[in-house]
């Protein structure tokens, strides 16, 4: 039975911690499907090159109105895909390849194999031909992310439905596609294949779109998505059936049963981290009742000597989250004396839909529910001048802070670059800037797009100072 120092287990942001300092350590990684995870291959990455893709196809629908008249006369969705993946899919086998050849891993044992604990420190990998290898090891880290979930829904096991991991390859664009599920994946989707002009029915159980969002944003992005695609809100789905080229979900809503049908079917309803899969408990690991495996702010288990970290570990799935876990497990690993601790306080998120959405910190809902003190701000991009330029009438930027010391609570953003747009005030939050330093403490490009911010900043009803100026 091989015995290793550590076993990494996921080859996502769990493959950006072994270096050459690693290098005199006894070291295996084990990866049961494409090497660098979920955002290089089925995420972050194809998303936004699709998203790129479809702002670009998107253009001519909105430029006549400056007065350039532009045509759409074509979508090659196969040379689209094939960009797409011809771009990534070299990158994971390149990576790959690093590990299993290139002499800096010669202490680096990959397997290809699906890793499921059997005991305490004790993990059975099984390859893809079925064969079994127990190895054991001092120290782990569990990477190894999460898995769409399929709702049990009446019917739809049995027809070929899409997950993200599966839709960005199809070989032909539907004339119609059915959205189940209102979140990040279902508005990023939406986006990209109605703009490559197929229909677009996106169906939510609740009665806005991306309602985790701050509301006015949600409302905002309702509005618009209404405007663009067939919604149905406030819909629970009863059935799924085929209807021999296509599926139909038969729904019940505010007025009574009604059945959608397409080409297409995207199951975007969250998704699951991979604790129950990867069978922790055997280890002595816990998680929680979503099946987050738990972790302290050092990224330690509930047993010494693993670590886990990103998706499996956070309900907030993002790849910047999982990169800063990893930063602070190789930190740990390689200076256990000195360890350092996560820092989850402000994280930011952006939804690249159209338009596109920016939010870090608290939502006023949750300000509220939490009895926080707060005043809130809202600058339309039609008052500053860029917006103005754009003649962009639906975006606007919102801020909470806190009324007496003037720090920011949060900031919510929809419209044209909201996802750069955020970033100075994330970074105000992160070092704890007040917003009337942040506004009157520097300059702000005359007539760029933070002016959002700066303006946003100058809205806010902060309690008069004696010392203001
Ligand atoms: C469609 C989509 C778009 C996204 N877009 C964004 C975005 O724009 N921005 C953003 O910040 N985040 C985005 N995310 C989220 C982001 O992709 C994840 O948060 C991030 O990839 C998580 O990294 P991870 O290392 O924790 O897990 P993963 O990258 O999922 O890596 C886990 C790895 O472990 C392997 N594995 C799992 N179980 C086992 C096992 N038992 N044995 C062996 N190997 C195993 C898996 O095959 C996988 O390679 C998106 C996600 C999706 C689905
Ligand atoms: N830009 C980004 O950062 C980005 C992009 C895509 C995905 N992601 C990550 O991936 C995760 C998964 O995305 P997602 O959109 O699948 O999940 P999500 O949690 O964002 O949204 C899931 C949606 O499905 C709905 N839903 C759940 N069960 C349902 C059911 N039975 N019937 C109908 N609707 C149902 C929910 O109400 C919700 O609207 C996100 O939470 C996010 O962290 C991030």
């Amino acid at each position: 039975m091989p015995h290793y120092d550590l076993v990494i287990i996921g080859t996502g942001s769990g493959n950006s911690i072994l270096d050459q300092r690693f290098a005199d350590k006894k070291v295996a990684i084990v990866e049961k499907g494409v090497f660098g995870g979920t955002c290089l291959n089925v995420g972050c990455i194809p998303t936004k090159m699709f998203v790129h893709t479809a702002d670009v196809a998107a253009t001519p629908s909105v430029s006549s109105r400056l007065g350039v008249d532009e045509e759409l006369t074509g979508v090659r969705w196969r040379d689209i895909r094939d960009r797409v993946f011809g771009r990534i899919d070299p990158i994971a086998s390149g990576g790959r390849d690093y590990r299993r050849r290139h002499p800096n891993n010669a202490n680096v044992t990959v397997y290809e194999a699906t890793a499921r604990f059997t005991g305490f420190k004790e993990l059975t990998v099984i390859s893809a031909d079925d064969s079994t290898e127990v190895v054991t090891a001092d120290q782990f880290v569990l990477a190894a992310g999460g898995r769409a979930v399929v709702p049990d829904i009446e019917g739809l096991a049995d027809l070929p439905y899409y997950t993200s991991d599966t839709v960005m390859r199809i070989d032909r664009l539907p004339e119609r596609m059915i959205i189940l599920g209102s979140g990040f994946v279902g508005a990023e989707f939406a986006h990209v294949f109605g703009s490559l002009g197929v229909d677009v029915t996106i169906v939510a159980r609740s009665g806005a779109l991306l309602r985790v969002e701050d509301d006015d944003v949600s409302r905002r992005f309702t509005e618009l998505a209404s405007d663009r695609f067939d919604v149905r809100l406030n819909r629970t789905t009863v059935k799924a059936r085929s209807t021999g080229d296509g599926v139909a979900l038969d729904l019940e809503g505010p007025e009574g049963a009604e059945t959608v049908e397409a080409g297409l079917l995207l199951v975007a309803t969250g998704r699951t981290p991979n604790s129950d899969l990867l069978d922790v408990a055997k280890t002595g690991v816990t998680t929680s009742a979503k099946g987050h495996v738990e972790v302290d702010e050092y990224q330690r288990t509930a047993v010494e000597g693993i670590y886990a970290l990103g998706d499996l570990s956070s309900w907030q799935e993002l790849k910047h989250v999982a990169n800063h876990d990893a930063r602070v497990v190789q930190h740990n690993l390689l200076h256990p004396d000195s360890p350092v601790k996560a820092n989850h306080e402000f994280v930011p998120h952006a939804v690249f839909s159209s338009p596109q959405i920016a939010s870090v910190g608290l939502t006023e809902r949750e300000a509220a529910a939490r009895g926080i003190r707060y005043v809130t701000a809202t600058q339309d991009y039609a008052g500053i001048a860029y917006g103005w330029a754009m003649e962009d009438t639906t975006g606007f930027a919102k801020l909470l802070a806190d009324p007496d010391t003037g720090l920011l609570l949060g900031a919510h953003i929809i419209g044209p670059q909201a996802s750069t747009v955020i970033q100075p005030v994330i970074q105000a939050m992160s070092f704890g800037l007040d917003a009337r330093s942040m506004a009157r403490g520097q300059y702000w490009i005359h007539p760029a797009m933070p002016e959002l911010i700066e303006n946003a900043l100058l809205n806010l009803p902060l309690t008069e100072r004696e010392d203001q100026t």
